[in-house]
């Protein structure tokens, strides 16, 4: 296997593919055979290229400096190929791979995995399929795949003008978390909650994604992209996808697959008026941010699915930069039982996914307080996944699934084209934004679109 990283100076390889890529060698998860390539439109020897990806090992891996042996059986793999790639001119990277296929095997499967700008996709698609380098590959789409309508349109014409969708992985990190794929599984394992999962006994969903983080470090993608785009339509609708899905045939690749892109056919166009915006304070004095920058930098939301199951009841996604709190939570909220007791608490019957992290699930219950009387309290159990064995990073997970050929993880152009559906009316009419301070819960007109129990 020979593993093409587009954008290998890049952010993104830095924090996450390179040291997920150790991670997969160190816990022997690579196939025998491969070769990583590194590509950049600048110059750099085999070695600096090494030194690079050691040192993004050392900053963002999960268990600091690898050890010498793991690492140099690493680095004996890593090339780099400069002089960019284009359909007029593919730079150095032919000859790399030539050379490569030389030593692992002249039918080593070709890995491209594109973390690069989201602008340049098409360009380098396109130069793939010039250079003879796209036939038998898979291709790593990384997001956003399109950042408007018309965009997604031509990018995936462009994409499939080169590639069968077989070999199109596009990347949605959400759908690698451990929690997020406990969702499907502990709802058919557990006739409890399969049962249960449908608007007869929940009474809302909320995906719930506040970040202390600014923007400082990605001024100009997060300007001309902002969290509608880097999170609502992309993350928080692939969760809330999972969450919706009618049970697939099975838990194969396909079938889930094809069961997520279904649901999302079902998600009904936004109503910008059940949508709240806001902006943190200092957001316009961040460097690289204009002075009148209107972009959104929080974005709370009601999603309705307009299925049976889901029939009247609000998907309610909230996520926004620099507030008072870290978290990612989904949880479903069900309805009060009717019987003989009353003053039930809104939130008192709880599933909820930790996505942060390694994952937990929990479940808030009603309970009797111990004592005498029917005193009622609020209880809270805790499974923490990484109790249960020893799971891979999000990033880790995919490319693992990309080397294995599944899909699953994945999103595909049918359930994409309908996201942009739904994002639409938002786009075309974006609500006020609204300023809220730095380190606060966001602009309070957030609170509205929650029931009776609000946010959690
Ligand atoms: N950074 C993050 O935290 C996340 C990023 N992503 C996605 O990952 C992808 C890469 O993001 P990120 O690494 O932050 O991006 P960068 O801006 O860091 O760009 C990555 C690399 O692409 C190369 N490149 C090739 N062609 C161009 C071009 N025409 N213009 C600019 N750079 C070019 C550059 O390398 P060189 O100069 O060597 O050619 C650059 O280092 C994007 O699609 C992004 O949306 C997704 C989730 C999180
Ligand atoms: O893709 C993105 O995700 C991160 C949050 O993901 P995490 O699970 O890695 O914390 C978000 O901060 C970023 O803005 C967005 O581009």
């Amino acid at each position: 296997m020979i593993v093409v990283l587009f954008g290998s100076t890049g952010d993104l390889a830095k924090r996450m593919v390179l040291p997920s890529l150790y991670e997969l060698h160190r816990r022997r998860l690579l196939p025998s055979e491969w070769t990583l390539i590194g590509n950049g439109r600048g110059d750099r020897t085999d070695d600096e290229f090494r030194s690079h990806v050691h040192d993004s090992i050392v900053e963002f891996g999960d268990d600091g400096p690898p050890s010498e042996s793991d690492w140099q059986s690493f680095a004996d793999r890593v090339h780099y190929a400069g002089g960019g790639f284009a359909v007029d001119d593919a730079g150095q990277l032919p000859d790399v791979i030539e050379r490569a296929r030389s030593e692992i095997g002249a039918d080593a499967t070709l890995v491209h995995y594109l973390a690069l700008p989201p602008t340049t996709f098409a360009a380098y698609t396109e130069a793939l399929a010039a250079h003879d380098l796209a036939a038998g590959a898979r291709v790593v789409y990384e997001k956003p795949f399109g950042t408007s309508p018309e965009s997604f349109t031509e990018l995936d014409e462009a994409v499939h003008r080169a590639l069968d969708e077989e070999q199109v992985y596009r990347i949605d990190h959400f759908l690698g978390k451990e929690s997020t794929q406990n969702l499907h599984v502990l709802r058919f394992a557990n006739g409890l909650f399969e049962g249960a999962w449908n608007a007869k006994h929940v009474e809302e969903i909320q995906i719930d994604v506040p970040e202390t983080l600014d923007i400082a470090d990605r001024a100009g993608f997060y300007d001309a992209t902002g969290a509608f785009l880097d999170m609502i339509v992309t993350h928080l609708f692939q969760v809330a996808a999972e969450v919706a899905m009618e049970p697939p045939t099975s838990l194969g690749a396909d079938d889930l697959l094809d069961a997520r892109q279904a649901v999302i056919a079902a998600f009904r166009p936004l109503d910008p008026a059940e949508v709240v915006y806001g902006q943190y304070e200092g957001y316009r004095a961040t460097e690289g941010i204009a002075d009148d920058s209107s972009t959104e930098t929080f974005v709370a939301a009601r999603l309705w699915v307009d299925t049976d199951r889901w029939h009247g009841v609000p998907f309610l996604l909230r996520t926004g930069k620099m507030l008072d709190r870290s978290a990612q939570r989904l949880s479903v909220v069900f309805r009060r039982p009717d019987g003989p007791l009353t003053k039930l608490p809104a939130d008192g019957t709880v599933l909820t996914f930790d996505l942060a992290g390694d994952g937990a699930i929990q479940l808030t219950l009603t309970v009797k307080r111990p004592g005498s009387g029917t005193d009622l309290d609020v209880a809270r159990m805790e499974v923490p996944l990484d109790t249960l064995g020893d799971g891979l990073p999000p990033y880790a997970r995919l490319i693992a699934d990309v080397l294995r050929g599944d899909r699953s993880l994945f999103t595909r152009p049918d359930g994409l084209a309908h996201v942009w559906e739904v994002a639409t009316p938002v786009l075309q009419h974006p609500p006020e934004v609204h300023p809220y301070p730095d380190g606060s819960r966001g602009p309070a007109a957030a609170a509205d679109l929650a029931g009776p129990g609000g946010w959690l």
